[in-house]
């Protein structure tokens, strides 16, 4: 087992991932927010009501990007802080206490407001989308005993692995650390993937869709060595009943007991 440690962004009290986005702002799915027309206008509307922390830490990751890109060309840092506003150390020292004690509806909404200001002061709403998609597309989700989504976390190497739907390890949390781990020899040089999708349907295009790309891996481009039998063959071994792909151990103890215990794999404590 690997560990990420470097955990540099995280944030507690996630909210269940069967649970729809009632903003359609982050998301686990990745890349739906880039996908989500007048985004700024909805975080605007966002001001009236209490927001989720899935809510707020996608504005305070944005007001810490944005600080940064501030911080790292220097000529913006020059653009005087706008009337009555804080400068972008305030800002960002306020998303921390947020995004650390939970948010009343006043500050939440200030925090919001300030995003949004910062946003269009700094980066263009492309750039800002990005962002946003940039930040969901690569952090992973932390479970609790009852598989319930308590945070996520950005672990910059683990992020740096690409989906496959023929993949040669599987990723699994334990508590704060991941886990990658083969499922299949890999040769020298071969790149490691994993499935990014929890329950993964073959050849569905609409699987992969909230990611936002188009799957070029084995499987979508049709160029298996052993075609669809290959295919077959590794479905057999590798797909849980519950449709995850899987170590081959544990896809044989779900299809004999017929019982998927992908659950208690993933939050064995590490
Ligand atoms: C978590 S990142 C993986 C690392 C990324 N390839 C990089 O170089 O930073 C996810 C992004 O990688 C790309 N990607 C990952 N798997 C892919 C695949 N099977 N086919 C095409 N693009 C893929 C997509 O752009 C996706 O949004």
């Amino acid at each position: 087992m690997h560990d990420f440690e470097d955990v540099s962004y995280s944030y507690p009290h996630g909210e269940s991932l069967s649970e729809a986005c009632s903003a359609c702002l982050c998301w686990s799915a990745a890349a739906q927010p880039l996908r989500c027309e007048g985004w700024l206008s909805r975080i605007h509307s966002m001001k009236s009501r209490k927001f989720s922390p899935r809510e707020r830490s996608t504005a305070c990751f944005l007001l810490r990007a944005f600080a940064q890109r501030a911080s790292e060309a220097n000529h913006r840092h020059s653009q005087p802080a706008l009337d009555g506003e804080p400068s972008f150390e305030q800002a960002t020292a306020q998303c921390q206490q947020v995004a650390r004690s939970g948010a009343s509806a006043s500050s939440a909404a200030r925090i919001v407001r300030l995003a949004k200001l910062q946003a269009g002061r700094l980066v263009d709403e492309a750039d800002a989308l990005r962002l946003v998609g940039a930040e969901a597309c690569n952090s992973f989700h932390l479970f609790d005993e009852r598989e319930r989504v308590r945070g996520s976390a950005m672990y910059p190497e683990a992020a740096m692995i690409n989906h496959s739907c023929l993949p040669n390890c599987v990723m699994t949390a334990h508590g704060r650390h991941l886990a990658l781990e083969s499922i299949s020899p890999i040769s020298r040089g071969e790149e490691l993937t994993y499935c990014y999708v929890r329950s993964f349907e073959a050849g569905s295009k609409e699987t992969l869709d909230p990611w936002g790309f188009e799957c070029d891996c084995v499987r979508c481009a049709g160029t298996h060595p052993e075609g669809g039998e290959g295919l077959e063959a590794f479905d057999a071994k590798h797909k849980c009943t519950c449709g995850k792909i899987v170590k081959a151990t544990m896809a044989r103890v779900a299809a004999e007991s017929g019982r998927c215990r992908c659950h208690a794999h993933n939050t064995t404590s590490g």
